[in-house]
Parts: structure tokens; sequence; C-alpha cells
């Protein structure tokens, strides 16, 4: 697939979250005009969205949740803002495929309004030089890759690269495992009744991950799971990539880690509390640790004039930043707090803008997919 940039593409090469970026993948999201709220989709944000189930997502099968159009006008400019300091750092952004107009998209058990490509984050883990797919958990994200593919093949035909993919999740009526909730006394009828995906008769759990559930220290890999879907995922990583070393993270969140974690140079990480800490192995636990600022409401928009509009993302979102190198880390200029930290600890902090996070899910680390970096897999935990 022709790029705009003809040169020779640069071999896939991604082992961590900090070394110098060269190349890097920038979601986008046209067509974002719904959220599909069904069932998969519900279980996977019900941290932040149980709240408001109730209210908003109407048990008659109305599962489409309208975004008001101003809001996806307002985040492709604060994604092009992302873009620009992305390329005045020096780094080669790479976009995935417009989806072109609104998808509908249909399974022998389902039908969803599909997701765009924007938090290329999550279907994708770079692991070296492995591009590996992973199994999506929400059923409107299960072709959202297929955008992706142009530059999946850009690296696949310029050699080097390899190409894995999870097993395909058929997301059926009983895939999902609600466990991490349920173990916690949490009642999730609000997100399972109604649901109106088929059963595939004598299929249980499946294996259901996504890549922003680890984080890549080298030949390290530090692996969130909270359920039995996220387990058997652990043994497949286990299993295909025999040269890394995945930690379990035993629950650290219900799914994502990257609004929770962002390691920034070898033996300094940003953390969301100290809470977080016994999470993590026993290697990480003597790092030095950046806590993330507190911040309040005034950091967000007020959406009350275009009516109701559920937050699918946390008042942590912006703990997910994107780091160019070592020294170098792009941040929400909306999170004063945190540039000042960062600037206090000696980064150089390359604000941009980015206003509806809690809306899309997404901070600058979920938008991209960071497929060339300098670092090789070297051993951090020690
Ligand atoms: N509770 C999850 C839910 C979530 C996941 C992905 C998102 O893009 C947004 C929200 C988070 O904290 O990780
Ligand atoms: N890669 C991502 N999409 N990460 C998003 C994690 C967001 C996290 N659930 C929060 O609400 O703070």
């Amino acid at each position: 697939m022709p790029q705009p940039n003809s040169a020779p593409p640069p071999a896939l090469n991604s082992y961590d979250e900090f070394t110098r970026l060269d190349e890097v993948v920038l979601g986008r999201a046209e067509h974002y005009t719904d959220h599909h709220t069904d069932t998969s989709w519900r279980l996977f944000f019900y941290d932040n969205v149980a709240p408001v189930l109730g209210q908003q997502a109407s048990p008659s099968g109305e599962e489409l949740l309208p975004i008001p159009p101003q809001l996806v006008d307002e985040l492709n400019e604060d994604i092009a803002g992302l873009a620009d300091a992305l390329t005045a750092c020096g780094v080669n952004v790479l976009r995935p495929a417009a989806p072109g107009k609104d998808v509908d998209i249909r399974s022998p058990y389902w039908d969803a309004r599909a997701t765009p490509p924007l938090n290329v984050r999550d279907q994708t883990i770079i692991l070296g030089t492995t591009i590996v797919e992973t199994a999506p958990h929400v059923r409107a994200r299960i072709f959202e890759n297929d955008l992706l593919k142009p530059v999946f093949y850009r690296y696949y035909e310029a050699g080097g690269a390899n190409w894995l993919s999870m097993p395909r999740p058929a997301l059926a009526r009983d895939s999902l495992d609600t466990g991490y909730f349920t173990r916690q006394g949490l009642d999730v009828a609000r997100a399972t009744e109604g649901e109106m995906a088929g059963v595939i008769e004598g299929l249980g759990l499946e294996m259901v991950f996504d890549g922003a559930q680890c984080m890549r220290l080298g030949r390290d890999v530090l692996v969130n799971v909270a359920n039995h879907n996220h387990e058997l995922a652990l043994r497949w990583l286990r299993d295909n990539l025999r040269d890394l070393r995945f930690h379990r993270l035993d629950a650290m969140a219900d799914n994502h880690i990257d609004s929770v974690l962002v390691p920034l140079r070898p033996g300094l990480m940003l953390l969301r509390s100290p809470e977080y800490l016994k999470f993590l192995p026993k290697a990480m636990q003597s790092w030095d640790v950046i806590y993330a600022p507190e911040t309040d409401d005034s950091n967000f928009p007020d959406y009350s004039d275009l009516g109701f509009v559920i937050p699918i993302g946390s008042r942590y979102m912006d703990i997910n930043l994107l780091s160019v190198d070592e020294d170098t880390v792009i941040v929400n200029s909306l999170y004063p707090e945190l540039i000042d930290v960062l600037e206090r600890r000696g980064f150089t902090v390359v604000p941009v803008r980015h206003r509806h996070r809690r809306l899309f899910g997404g901070g600058f680390h979920c938008f991209t997919l960071d497929t060339v970096r300098r670092g090789g897999p070297e051993e951090y935990l020690i």
C-alpha cells in the first residue's frame, strides 16, 4: 500500500514504551457517530459507565448512543495537533485507513455499529519485531484492525517483521467473564440484561484480550489479567512469543492499564497512586515513582449544554501520555498539574490539547501504536 513517504520503511522494532520513537500509527475518529452500547460494550466500560447505565442505555434494544458531531470534529482537531507535535519531534506519523462511511457489522450471532480505528493501542501489541493482533472484547471493534492492514503489510512486505493473531473470538452470548466484577460483589445485571447475542452451544469463556493490557519493558512484558478471558490470552502469549518474559499482574484493573502505569525510563515510572505498587513485579517496586497529581472536574469540559453524554473513561485518562524518548513526553495541556511535576523532574514536556478524552475513552498512549523505537530486548527488570 503506498504511503505518502515512499522511502523504504524502517523495520518494525518496538520493545518498550520510552526509547527514542521513530515511527508511530496515530488513530482517527471519522464516522464515530455512536457508541453501540451492547452487552460487550457495557461490560468493557462497566467501571466507568455502571452509575449511568440505568439512565441512559435503554433496555428496550435502543443500543445506539449518538455522539454529537461537534465533539468528533473537536476530537479530530486535537488529534491533528498531536500529529503536528509528533512530526515536529521528528517522528514519522502513519494513519490507519479511513472507514469512509458509517459501518454496520454483523456476525452470525450479533450485530453492531463499528467503532473507527481511534484507540489503535487496543487491538494490537507490537512485541519487538512481531505484530500481534489481539482478541477484541467489544463486538463493535472486531473488524477495526482491517483499517490497519495497509500499515501492517508495509512492515511485513519490508521484511523482518512477523505477524500473529490471537484466535478471533465469536463473542457469543456466554463468551465474556464477569468475574472481575462479581468477585467484588458487584451486580452486573445492568450490563448483561437485554443481551441480544446468540448462543454457540458448548462454547464457554473465550480468549479475549486487548493490547493495552500490556506494558512493554524490553525482554519483559507486564500483562494485566483480571479474568479467565485474559488468562487464556496470557497463556497464548507465553506459548507464541517464547523469547519474551510475561509477568502476570493480578487484576490491577478491569482491563487496560495505561491510565494506571506508564514506565518513563528504566528505573522511573508514572503511577496513578501508591495502592498500585503491590500489583507490580518485585523488581519494579523499587523503581522511582512519580505519582499522578490530583485533578478535579475543572480540567474537563462541561457537557451539560449538549445533553447527557456518558464518560466512558475515568478522570485518570491523562496519565496516558506518550514518550518520544526517555526525556521527552507528550502530555495533555489540560493537565497542567502533571506537566509541572514532570518538568520539575527534568522532562521536556510537549503539551498538546486533548479535550474529549473521557468521552472517547482514550489519551495519547491509547491513540497511538508505536511501531518503531530504538530500544531492543533489554533487561530492565533486574
Ligand atoms: N475501566 C477501564 C475502561 C476503559 C477501557 C478502555 C477505554 O478506552 C476506556 C475505558 C479503564 O480504566 O481502563
Ligand atoms: N488504551 C486505552 N484505550 N486505554 C484507556 C484506559 C482508560 C481507563 N479505563 C480509564 O478510564 O482511565
